[in-house]
């Protein structure tokens, strides 16, 4: 891994949105070029600050701000939908947010909610992406008792499983044995949910390169739009997670809408020379 420059001394942010939380560094003005070791030791709950992922905010040429997105294990990925609102609250009105995923458009709702759309969902096997060729709806794969899963990209893979007991499975276990599966070359998120009515679901997820969080907005976004996509629900339905509820509508002109809560529990500053190792 190539030695860094000197990180020197950063101001951060500690945000969450539902409890899935971010450490954010605001590097619009002051470049901020990070590595896997940094990040996962910054990231790391008993060595560093802590959080399911790390986000930089950095200049773009195409948006308001680009977002770059690294998981608590140090992989960056294309999207988070938690942290695109907490990041559109920082931006402070309404914005495009750049990501490795693509281009999202937010609306902050004073520093307490925001409501991002996430963009069109992908249903196609090479899109999520998929190792080989199979149906998305409901794929014909099972790990014990989850099976069937549907298949989405909303910037970064899903596997979707709708189950009638959110208990009878142990996602401790499961998750990362599908999150590994060599069915998904890029990996996956695991969203386990229970359809309770047209316009609710409860939902679990096992987040690639987190683990279990408390909330997670683009597997609330995949989760709605393969309910809606098999008929379970209407287009409009809350999401809710362990640390609580989303909004999410899939607009007739096929764009997801998350709504939802941001908060900052502090903020601080860091040696990031002392996690270069
Ligand atoms: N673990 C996800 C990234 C964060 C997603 C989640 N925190 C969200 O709010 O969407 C992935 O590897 O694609």
């Amino acid at each position: 891994m190539a030695k860094l420059p000197p990180l020197g001394r950063r101001p951060f942010l500690k945000m969450h949105g539902l409890g899935n939380d971010f450490v954010i560094f605001d590097a619009r003005t002051q470049s901020l070029r990070l590595n896997y070791d940094v990040v996962r030791r910054v990231s790391n709950r008993l060595t560093g600050i802590g959080c399911d992922q790390l986000i930089v905010m950095e200049p773009s040429n195409r948006a308001d701000v680009f977002m770059r997105i690294y998981n608590q294990d140090g992989g960056e990925v294309g999207a988070c939908g938690n942290a695109s609102r907490c990041v559109a609250t920082l931006v402070g009105h309404a914005c495009t947010i750049e990501t490795r995923g693509g281009l999202l458009s937010a609306t902050p709702d004073g520093a307490s909610s925001a409501t991002v759309d996430m963009g069109a969902p992908r249903f196609g096997w090479d899109e999520i992406p998929l190792a080989y060729p199979m149906d998305t709806l409901a794929m014909p794969v099972a790990w014990e008792g989850l099976a069937n899963p549907a298949g989405v990209n909303v910037g970064n893979p899903h596997a979707v499983f709708f189950v009638s007991d959110l208990a009878a499975n142990d996602l401790h276990t499961l998750g990362p044995k599908i999150e590994h599966d060599p069915l998904f070359p890029e990996r996956v998120n695991v969203d386990v949910a229970l359809v309770q009515d047209r316009q609710t679901i409860l939902l679990r997820v096992w987040e690639r390169g987190a683990g279990l969080t408390l909330a997670c907005g683009t597997g609330a976004c995949a989760t709605a739009a393969a309910a809606i996509r098999r008929g379970l629900t209407d287009r409009r339905v809350t999401v809710h997670l362990p640390g609580g509820p989303l909004t999410i509508e899939w607009t007739t002109d096929n764009r997801l809408l998350m709504t939802g809560g941001v908060a900052t529990a502090f903020t601080g500053e860091v040696d990031l020379d002392a996690y270069a190792g």
